[in-house]
């Protein structure tokens, strides 16, 4: 395993602290980590030009430090979708500029942590979509679950979409971003029994966590990186029927 795609269920659902977590607890095991934050909006314009918040998070936490603009090759000063961002800029992101930034850092650290924006299908223009990047880059996906409500369905959403947007869902994090979050624990329960991966970890409501204390909640040992692809969520059956005139037709239909 090289690196990893950190995607959520949402815009602010924890990507960027859990992806610190997994390269400070990848770094306490030994590898070299660097981060990647591809396309990022939202950046303020300073001395050396516009940055990010969570690229220069994820790149302060980098084993070696890696120049801006590899970590993050797409950055917009609009908080907004990436590609109204790049559209009002008159920029088109583009998967091989994302892919060169990538084997550039790759080549530099045992392995590579990568953030998404927003959640799995945010466009990045007319035709590319934040799903697109994995793929690109061959990375497999870690999805990560803000705890609130409505997030069950948020999460078996993103999980059909990685699956049939042929990504490789091979691990999941629980963040509770709302401490005061009723039935957490059935919710936690029900979750696991549905999402066709492992649980990393729970992370509970922090106050200003660092990425070291985030990495003892996570456990990147547990990602299978032979994910099953029968899908728990639901199995499509077949059958047949036979109708006069209409001769014999399979239909599938959903559990
Ligand atoms: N477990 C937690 N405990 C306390 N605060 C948290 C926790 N997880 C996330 N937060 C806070 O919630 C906000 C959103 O988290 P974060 O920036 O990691 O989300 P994100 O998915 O990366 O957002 P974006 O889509 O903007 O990249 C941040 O202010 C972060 O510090
Ligand atoms: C600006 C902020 N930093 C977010 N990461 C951008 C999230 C884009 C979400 C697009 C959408 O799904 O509507
Ligand atoms: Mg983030």
């Amino acid at each position: 395993m090289h690196g990893l795609f950190v995607t959520g269920t949402d815009t602010g659902c924890g990507k960027t602290e859990i992806s610190l977590g997994l390269m400070a607890a990848m770094q306490a095991s030994g590898p070299s980590v660097l981060g990647m934050k591809p396309v990022a909006s939202g950046c303020a314009h300073g001395p050396d030009g516009l940055r990010n918040d969570d690229a220069m998070r994820l790149r302060a936490q980098g084993s070696t430090e890696a120049p801006y603009g590899l970590v993050n090759p797409y950055a917009f000063a609009p908080p907004v979708a990436p590609h109204i961002a790049a559209g009002e800029a008159g920029v088109e992101i583009r998967l091989p500029a994302i892919e060169q930034a990538y084997r550039t850092l790759a080549g530099e650290a045992d392995r590579v942590i990568v953030e998404g924006v927003g959640g799995w299908r945010v466009p990045l223009g007319p035709k590319l979509f934040v799903s697109d990047i994995p793929k690109a880059l061959g990375l497999p996906v870690i999805l990560v679950v803000g705890l609130k409500l409505g997030c069950i369905n948020h999460a078996l959403l993103t999980v059909e979409s990685i699956q049939c947007t042929g990504g490789v869902l091979v691990g999941w994090v629980a963040n509770q971003l709302d401490p005061t979050m009723l039935s957490r624990d059935a919710n936690l329960a029900t979750l696991a029994a549905l999402v066709d991966a492992p649980c990393l970890g729970v992370l509970p409501w922090l106050e200003a966590p660092t990425p070291s204390e985030l990495a003892g909640y996570l456990h990147p040992e547990l990602i299978d990186l032979q994910p099953r692809h029968t899908a728990k969520l639901a199995t499509a059956q077949t059958r047949t029927e036979t109708r006069p005139g209409a001769g014999t037709r399979t239909i599938k239909r959903r559990a």
